[in-house]
């Protein structure tokens, strides 16, 4: 991380402490209602640049025996610290950079809880981490840091996705131009 970040003021969309976060797209993988598929992560505003999050780990998320794939954890890593930057960017962040550690073995059946913050930011660089915390299910213990990750995110134009945007499929009830906060 660069020495010379600095922590911007929160932007006036994001909710207050306690207030749903709301999906940023609704086909995303992560977060979306219209994703069928996905993991339906919710989040919740925290009391500064942070946010807490969501995720029940179903069976169909199963890497080795019994317990979550770490692409599946890797991605609500991802959706948590996206969803962070929404505290400091009132606009799409595009991750550039994503790193976890995987600490201890979460079982299916879990319920994870994800609290992401933001570290600082430069330019268009936005830094941010988090922790996940099993705070239901067979092995529950909110004292006990499950999963770290780290981020990189920057901010991009809508154009960045005009090239993609043929590709999404069906029809969208929410385009992401107007899902945002
Ligand atoms: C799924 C998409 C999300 C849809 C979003 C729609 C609406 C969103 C609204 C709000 C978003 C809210 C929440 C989002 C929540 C979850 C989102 C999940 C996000 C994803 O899952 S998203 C999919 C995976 N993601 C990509 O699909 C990105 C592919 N990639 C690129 O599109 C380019 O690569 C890009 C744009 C990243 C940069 O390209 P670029 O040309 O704009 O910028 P450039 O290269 O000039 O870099 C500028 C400065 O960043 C530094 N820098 C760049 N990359 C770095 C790296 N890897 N490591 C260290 N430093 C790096 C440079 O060193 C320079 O630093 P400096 O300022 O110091 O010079």
């Amino acid at each position: 991380m660069p020495d010379d970040l600095t922590l911007p003021e929160p932007v006036g969309s994001f909710p207050a402490a306690g207030q749903p976060v709301p999906q940023h797209w609704s086909r995303c993988f992560g977060c979306g209602d219209q994703s069928p598929a996905g993991m339906s992560m919710s989040f919740t505003a925290g009391e500064g640049l942070d946010v807490w999050g969501r995720l029940e780990v179903a069976p169909r998320y199963q890497g080795g025996p019994g317990v979550i794939h770490g692409g599946i954890l890797s991605t609500a890593f991802d959706e948590a610290l996206g969803m962070v930057c929404r505290s400091i960017v009132d606009g799409p962040v595009v991750t550039g950079h994503l790193e976890i550690d995987f600490a201890r073995p979460i079982p299916l059946g879990s319920v994870l809880e994800f609290h992401a913050r933001i570290d600082g930011s430069i330019r268009r660089k936005v830094y941010a981490s988090a922790e996940a915390r099993i705070v239901e299910g067979p092995t529950a213990d909110p004292d006990v840091v499950v999963a770290t990750s780290r981020g990189l995110f920057l901010t991009v134009t809508a154009e960045h996705f005009e090239k993609t945007k043929d590709f999404v499929d069906g029809v969208p009830e929410r385009p992401f131009g107007t899902s945002s906060i």
